[in-house]
């Protein structure tokens, strides 16, 4: 996602990216030669697996990884290693905790280049886009190295001058489980709260995506973690299970859909374990005839097209006030038609390919639907085949719009997660409340408005964590992160991320003698 401040103070590091292959790299080159699980400080081979899976560069359509999904012996050694680790990291200060993770944030800026191009290999994001990705991930990783020096209990004093004292204490080792449309960032926003409030952390990608979290861990490593602290294991839902399952974890926070959130939740419970869900979303963006037009197209743009308009918080239905409907929507399909699809190493793009072919028949399904329920397609919802003949095969649409949209149509309804915009029309703020709150989600939603006062009075109705004044899919990791309703629970980055990776110890201390009942 989009975020302020950029590398704009730390362009000498920029420029000092490391040579090597990377930099030569293009579409179509690479392939993945080392193991892709992390154990110990190292990559290695899992000792047992539960099936293989083939992870794929979608502009192409090559299969770049073939990999053994880890099974329950390989999960165990994990955890047997985060374990050990923890007990090194967990009995630092603060600020030992910090030095290392700004090493880190300082080690992934160094290698932003090199890292944004495997995500793009890998992911199909344009490598314009994967950047900031790159970006939003150090700057947690400086953010929470920040807060770690601060983590600290209070002194409460009692009478006869006993007291209590409280202690922020880790929580032990903590599971991240990933979507595949961010895979290094939303690594990043799992680990280095984990980390700064002293836990260890076992991270399994998507298995679409697990290519780019073996650099993370190589980083942290690299910056001086304890070897165990950081561990990659790589699979699907049955790898996840024995994460899940397994008593020595002691928290999950997962990132993904909402179906497999819910099985989360019950495996968790079964071992009464804290868990963090970051879920799937259908937000609304509302558009106030007051608006300024062009910040409002704009944004509209950047809440739906993003990553292919594969982004959970995603503005996907746009409701816009009857009277600028027209001039709205003519300006975001002219600019939707503008939109560079194509490669995604290639400077210029702005769009590169959807995850893979069977999510590319998906979001097609979608738009097919939409039609026959009735929607018009202004722009865009049909396959695009760039010219470059090498990439053919690749999973390439082009951006859609869709109008004469209703709320009970399932593209209104439903998470498509590629890029299709939804536009409805509605008379007063207070029908577009009840319309926009009208969903099971409750993610993000966004208004544009110049009332001042409307813009604070209907966002403090809108059911939805995250909002937007004006703006949309900005990301300051200054700022929580997360959903109401289905859209899951809990947070991600900003300061009370951090009651999320650790505990509240009370002790309770005598000064006197014990007053005793018996
Ligand atoms: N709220 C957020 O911050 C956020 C961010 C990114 C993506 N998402 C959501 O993620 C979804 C897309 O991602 P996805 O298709 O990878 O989701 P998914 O639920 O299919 O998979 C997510 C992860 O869960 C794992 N998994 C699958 N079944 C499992 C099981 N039974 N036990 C344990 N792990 C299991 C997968 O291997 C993968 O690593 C969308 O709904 C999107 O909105 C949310
Ligand atoms: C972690 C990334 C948040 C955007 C949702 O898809």
């Amino acid at each position: 996602m989009f975020f302020r401040g950029g590398l704009v103070a730390f362009s000498p590091c920029v420029r000092a990216l490391r040579p090597g292959p990377v930099a030569a790299m293009n579409t179509g080159s690479f392939v993945v030669s080392q193991p892709l699980n992390y154990r110990g400080g190292a990559r290695v081979e899992p000792v047992d697996a539960s099936g293989t899976e083939k992870a794929f560069e979608p502009a192409t359509g090559r299969v770049i990884a073939t990999f053994a999904c880890s099974g329950e012996k390989e999960v165990n050694l994990a955890v047997q290693d985060a374990k050990a680790a923890f007990k090194i990291w967990s009995q630092k200060s603060g600020m030992e905790r910090c030095r290392v993770l700004l090493e880190a944030a300082r080690i992934i800026r160094e290698r932003r280049d090199e890292i944004a191009t495997v995500e793009t290999i890998n992911n199909g994001k344009s490598i314009f886009e994967a950047r900031w990705d790159v970006d939003t991930s150090w700057q947690c990783l400086e953010y929470y190295a920040g807060l770690a020096g601060s983590m600290a209990g209070e002194h409460i004093q009692l009478p006869g001058g006993s007291f209590g004292y409280t202690r922020r204490e880790p929580l032990g080792v903590c599971v991240g489980i990933g979507a595949w449309n961010y895979p290094f960032q939303i690594a990043c926003w799992k680990s280095a709260p984990a980390l700064a409030c002293g836990n260890a952390m076992i991270f399994k990608p998507s298995p679409f995506t697990p290519v780019s979290v073996l650099l993370l861990a190589e980083i942290y490593t690299e910056a001086g973690v304890p070897p165990g602290l950081f561990n990659v294991v790589q699979g699907g839902a049955a790898t996840g299970q024995f994460l899940c399952l397994h008593r020595d974890v002691a928290k999950v926070s997962f990132t993904g859909s909402v179906p497999t959130g819910s099985k989360i939740m019950e495996m968790a419970a079964k071992g009464i374990k804290p868990i963090t869900l970051e879920l799937g979303g259908k937000s609304p963006l509302i558009i106030f005839s007051d608006c300024d037009l062009e910040n409002a197209v704009k944004g509209a743009l950047m809440a739906n097209f993003l990553t292919q308009g594969e982004v959970c918080c995603n503005g996907t239905r746009v409701f816009v006030q009857k009277e600028i409907l027209e001039k709205f929507t003519k300006e975001v399909v002219k600019r939707t038609q503008g939109i560079k699809i194509g490669d995604p190493l290639l400077e210029g793009t702005r769009m590169g390919p959807l995850i893979n072919r069977p999510h590319l028949e998906r979001v097609l399904g979608f738009i097919k639907l939409a039609k026959e329920q009735g929607a018009k397609v202004l722009c865009g919802g049909d396959v695009f085949v760039p010219e470059d003949p090498k990439l053919k095969d690749g999973y390439y649409m082009r951006p859609c719009v869709l109008t004469d949209c209703r709320d009970d149509m399932t593209c209104v309804r439903e998470e498509i997660f590629g890029p299709v915009m939804s536009i409805l029309s509605f008379d007063t703020e207070a029908e577009v409340l009840e319309r926009a709150n009208n969903t099971t989600f409750g993610l993000a939603a966004g208004v544009f408005t110049r009332d001042i006062q409307r813009a604070h009075r209907v966002v403090a109705g809108l059911q939805a964590g995250m909002c937007f004044i004006n703006n949309y899919n900005v990301s300051p990791v200054e700022l929580p992160f997360g959903g109401y309703k289905k859209s899951g629970f809990g947070r991600e980055n900003g300061r009370v991320t951090i009651e999320y990776y650790s505990q509240l110890k009370t002790v309770c201390v005598e000064m006197g003698d014990v007053e005793s009942a018996f």
